[in-house]
C-alpha cells in the first residue's frame, strides 16, 4: 500500500504512524509518503488528510496543484481518511471564503462550532460498524450541519453528525491519528477487515 499523507499542513506525522501501525496490523507492507507538491498524489493508494488549520491547507493544496489530484483520487474511488481540518477540506461548503472546499464529501460544516463551545474535548462515541465505542479527541471541531443524501452518518454527538462515509471517504469531526486505536483507520482502509470489533 502506497499511502499518501497530505502534508502542507498539520499533524502529519501522527497520521503517518497511524497509518503504518494499521497496515502492519494486517500484515500489509505499507510505504508513507508525505505529500506537498503536485505529481505523487496520482501514485498513492490510500490519502490521508490531517487536521491542522483549514484555511491554510486549503491555500497550499489549491496552490501546490494538489487539490485536483485529490479529487481524481476520490473520483477513481481510492480510499481517503479526513479528519477535522481534512473533513472542512473535503467539504462540499465550510461557510468560510478563505477554504475553498473539495466537494467530495457531500455536507457542509460549521468550522470550530464544537469548539466555540469548548476548545476541546474527549467523548466515547459509538461508531456504526464497530462493537465498543471510540474514544473520540475533539479540538477546535466543526460541526457536521447538512449531510447529503448518499452520505452514511456513523457517530453523532448530541445528535450532531462527527463521523461520516461518503463513498470512498471517511471523514470524522475528531481525530483518531491521536490515539492508538485503528479501528477509523481500519473502518477507511481495510473495511473487510476481521480486525474491526
Ligand atoms: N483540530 C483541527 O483540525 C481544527 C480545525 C480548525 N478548527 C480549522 O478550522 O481549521
Amino acid at each position: 500500500m502506497y499511502a499518501g499523507v497530505i502534508a502542507v499542513q498539520g499533524d502529519v506525522a501522527e497520521h503517518a504512524a497511524a497509518i503504518e501501525n494499521a497496515a502492519a496490523a494486517h500484515d500489509e507492507p505499507a510505504e508513507v509518503v508525505e505529500v506537498r507538491e503536485s505529481g505523487i498524489v496520482p501514485d498513492c493508494d490510500v490519502l490521508l488528510m490531517p487536521g491542522g488549520e483549514s484555511t491554510t491547507i486549503s491555500r497550499l493544496i489549491h496552490q501546490e496543484g494538489i487539490a485536483d489530484e485529490i479529487r481524481d483520487h476520490v473520483a477513481a474511488g481510492k480510499p481517503v481518511l479526513a479528519t477535522c481540518a481534512g473533513l472542512i477540506v473535503c467539504s462540499r461548503d465550510a461557510k468560510d471564503d478563505r477554504v475553498d472546499p473539495l466537494s467530495v464529501v457531500d455536507v457542509t460544516v460549521d468550522r470550530n462550532a464544537f469548539g466555540r463551545q469548548k476548545d476541546s474535548f474527549e467523548a466515547k462515541v459509538p461508531v456504526e460498524g464497530l462493537d465498543e465505542p471510540f474514544h473520540a479527541v475533539f479540538i477546535r471541531a466543526p460541526a457536521i450541519d447538512d449531510v447529503g443524501e448518499a452520505v452514511e452518518t456513523l457517530a453523532t454527538v448530541d445528535g450532531r453528525p462527527v463521523a461520516v462515509r461518503d463513498g470512498p471517504v471517511v471523514a470524522t469531526a475528531f481525530h483518531p491519528e491521536l490515539t492508538a486505536d485503528p479501528r477509523l483507520h481500519d473502518l477507511a482502509f481495510f473495511p473487510d477487515s476481521e480486525v474491526i470489533a
